[in-house]
């Protein structure tokens, strides 16, 4: 995006939305940006964003607006891109070579594509989890604390690693073993030290890609607790293919198509009592997908 094509609330800052500051990749500070409990406030917004893998368009013209502090849950058949987008707020798909993206996707406000932005930074401020749990060959403390450590944040690190163990609903049974190995835990404990390592450098936004699929029941329901507490801090987006569980914890869902699009975007209860559209119905129901 050229200067000429920016609006002037990238430009310039307002009240409530202060000009990135020196030192933060480019980005706000999430400080500056105001600290209020639950608000219908935008947080990240994608304009017209198109994404490409060589010449397959993974994602078209996607509109959506996520508000902050809740939680959007991204559904749809596989294949429709909803890890695509997924990746897409966090520059996770510049890791891909061939994956190109065109429009605009905003993190308050701020154009993450913009060239100022330091894709390590803005990865920081949006934190993700994945499918499998994925904890490195270390003891749960440095799990935790892996994270603080690569951002220079070494301070209290021993104080930061249980108040995150505890954010992500782990502490307790951990407690007298954060020197193990955290392959050790059971598979819900790992998801659950992965979230405790995405939140540790205290992030704004989670960004989570069917975190339980790979889950019983029981630390299923553990997670999709931990979810909906995590959102009174935090902005969650989570990609599921279980519909109960986005009608269960969601505030907003996403629904996409195949062929890349997004063909409904609204409160959970409308999606799923009442949707606009006969197609989303018949997803919804179970007709396709
Ligand atoms: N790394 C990649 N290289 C090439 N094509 C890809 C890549 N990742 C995804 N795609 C393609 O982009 C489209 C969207 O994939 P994506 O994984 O985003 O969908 P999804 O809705 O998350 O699917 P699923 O529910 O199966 O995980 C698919 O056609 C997929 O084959």
């Amino acid at each position: 995006m050229t200067n000429e094509q920016m609006t002037s609330s990238e430009t310039e800052p307002t009240d409530d939305q202060p000009a990135p500051t020196p030192g933060t990749g480019g980005l706000a500070d999430s400080a500056d940006a105001g600290a209020e409990s639950v608000t219908d406030r935008t947080i990240i917004e994608a304009r017209d964003l198109d994404v490409y893998y060589g010449d397959d368009q993974a994602l078209q013209g996607i509109d959506m607006e996520i508000p902050e502090k809740q939680v959007t849950a991204l559904i749809g058949p596989s294949g429709c891109g909803k890890s695509t987008f997924l990746r897409s707020i966090n520059r996770m798909n510049d890791l891909i070579d061939i994956a190109r993206v065109e429009g605009d996707l905003y993190f308050r406000e701020k154009n993450v594509y913009d060239d100022d932005v330091d894709p390590v930074a803005l990865r920081r401020k949006i934190g993700m989890v994945f499918q499998s749990p994925n904890p490195f060959p270390k003891s749960i403390r440095d799990n935790v604390a892996y994270g603080l450590r690569v951002q220079g944040k070494d301070e209290n690190v021993d104080e930061k690693v249980r108040t995150a163990l505890e954010r992500a609903a782990l502490l307790e049974e951990v407690e007298d073993q954060l020197d193990s190995s955290g392959l050790d835990l059971s598979g819900g404990q790992q998801q659950r030290l992965c979230i405790a390592r995405a939140i540790a450098p205290d992030p704004e936004v989670i960004l989570m890609d069917e975190p339980a699929s790979a889950l019983d029941p029981i630390a299923t329901s553990k997670i999709e607790d931990l979810i909906e507490d995590l959102s009174e801090e935090y902005t969650v987006v989570i990609v599921t293919h279980n519909m109960q569980q986005a009608a269960r914890i969601s505030d907003k869902t996403a629904v996409f198509l195949t062929g890349g699009e997004l063909v409904e975007f609204d409160d959970t209860d409308k999606i799923f009592e009442n949707p606009e559209h006969d197609r989303v119905e018949d997803y919804i129901t179970g007709k396709f997908g």
